[in-house]
């Protein structure tokens, strides 16, 4: 979000003087100086509108979108999926949770911001590439490094831009998530790149040990001093915190950090009875990639854990526990993925706007007495978080961490925390 503020102050001179910024001096000068040092043409794309296709998107319904590549070139193949945020490209490319897809961003506009050492949420990019409208021809922003399309190509991951990011999202909202195949290769026909997204699928695919961490480490990092904006629910307490690292994106952690916890991650096949043996306070499932039906294996270390200490679970966290408790996950028709999707909290009644990303769901109706559901995606009615008191279970199917998004739903880790603080008091 500050990115954003940033950007528009570059463009709009006026927003110089928010009322409510801690600092404006510090603000102006900033971005003065990132406009004059951080100014790049993107290399490759000063010649357009020229640059004529080089790329195609082909689609299993049989369409075939022609675009220009920039990133890396060749083939692959991926599920793709429409993302409705507005800023935020650095945290979505590096969510380990878009293994095996392709992000399509209905923002017309990226890459203006270019790619900074920040706002990374893991240490690789997972997703199998990038289709967009339109691809900045300049970058200018105080944090830049460097490039999106030098950045993706480093990363080896492809971009496609100048396709019409619109009629593809109708596309998938009427018929549904399609696998794709995106090619630079002329060599390839037409009916070879079909056939190519025809005979591959996502479903049933464990993507969750091609993500995961390989050893636990300990993380320490809390939110940096100069972006935290929620000092409460902290006391002095620290809570020891195991994190099953499905995918887990770096703010996940941060957050954990910045509300008092002492993490240790581990890798995602870690044996439950390691995990209790060292009596932690609480444990975290993280997000993750694909499908849950698909580890059966992570959801018998779910429900060995359930019950005998405070559990959260974000995301594929929360459809493992679904799962763990005997309930049953769908796939839905093109999921959520965006940083503004409204959720009700049922308990507080309250609405958040919320970060997304999922394509399975927890169907409620499968859930055993006792089970509550707690939020309710406002979209579409589909279950966004769940909890059962009697074994100090929570989860959210949404993102608390934000990264990209709004910070409605940073309480969660509060909840946590109080959780753990009344299983610990009356331990
Ligand atoms: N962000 C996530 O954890 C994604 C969960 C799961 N892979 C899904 O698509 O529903």
């Amino acid at each position: 979000m500050a990115t954003a503020a940033f950007n528009l102050a570059l463009i709009n001179p006026s927003t110089f003087i928010l009322p409510k910024s801690p600092n404006p001096t510090k603000l102006r000068v900033r971005t003065l100086r990132c406009s004059s040092a951080t100014a790049n043409a993107v290399p490759g794309l000063s010649e357009r509108p020229w640059k004529t296709s080089d790329a195609r998107l082909v689609l299993e319904d049989g369409s075939i979108w022609r675009a220009k590549s920039f990133g890396a070139s060749g083939t692959q193949v991926g599920e793709v999926v429409f993302n409705t945020s507005l800023t935020g490209y650095q945290e979505i490319l590096t969510d380990p949770s878009y293994a095996g897809q392709f992000v399509l961003m209905t923002n017309p506009h990226i890459g203006n911001t270019g790619v900074n050492f920040d706002d990374e949420e893991s240490n690789q990019c997972f997703l199998g590439g990038l289709v967009i409208r339109s691809i900045s021809i300049s970058t200018s922003n105080w944090r830049c490094a460097e490039t999106l399309g030098d950045y993706l190509a480093e990363r080896n991951i492809m971009g496609i831009y100048d396709v019409d990011t619109r009629a593809i999202t109708r596309r998938l909202r009427q018929d549904g998530s399609l696998v794709g195949v995106l090619s630079t290769e002329e060599s390839k026909t037409d009916e070879e790149l079909l056939e190519m997204s025809r005979s591959w699928d996502i479903v049933g695919v464990d993507l969750i040990s091609g993500v995961s961490c390989k050893e636990p480490y300990e993380w320490v990092d809390k939110t940096n001093s100069e972006w935290e904006f929620n000092y409460s629910g902290r006391d002095g307490e620290a809570f020891h915190v195991v994190a099953y690292d499905f995918g887990i994106k770096h703010n996940i952690l941060r957050r954990l950090a910045s509300h008092g916890c002492k993490i240790t991650v581990v890798p995602s096949t870690w044996p439950a009875s390691e995990i209790l043996k060292r009596k932690p306070d609480g444990v975290l499932f993280s997000n993750g990639p694909g499908d849950p039906s698909a580890v059966p294996y992570a959801v018998e270390t779910v429900k060995e854990i359930l019950g005998k200490v405070p559990v959260f679970g974000i995301c594929m966290g929360h459809q493992l526990l679904g799962q763990a408790l005997g309930g049953k996950t769908f796939k839905m028709k093109f999921g959520h993925h965006g940083g503004n999707h409204p959720v009700r909290n049922l308990r507080s009644g309250h609405v958040e706007i919320s970060a997304q990303n999922h394509n399975y769901a927890v169907d409620p109706a499968s859930l055993p007495e006792g089970v509550e559901v707690t939020h309710v995606n406002l979209n579409d009615g589909s279950c966004a978080g769940l909890a059962y008191p009697a074994q100090n279970i929570m989860s959210l199917q949404y993102h608390p961490e934000a990264s990209p998004g709004p910070r409605d739903s940073d309480y969660a880790f509060g909840e946590f925390i109080k959780l753990m603080k009344k299983v610990k008091v009356n331990a």
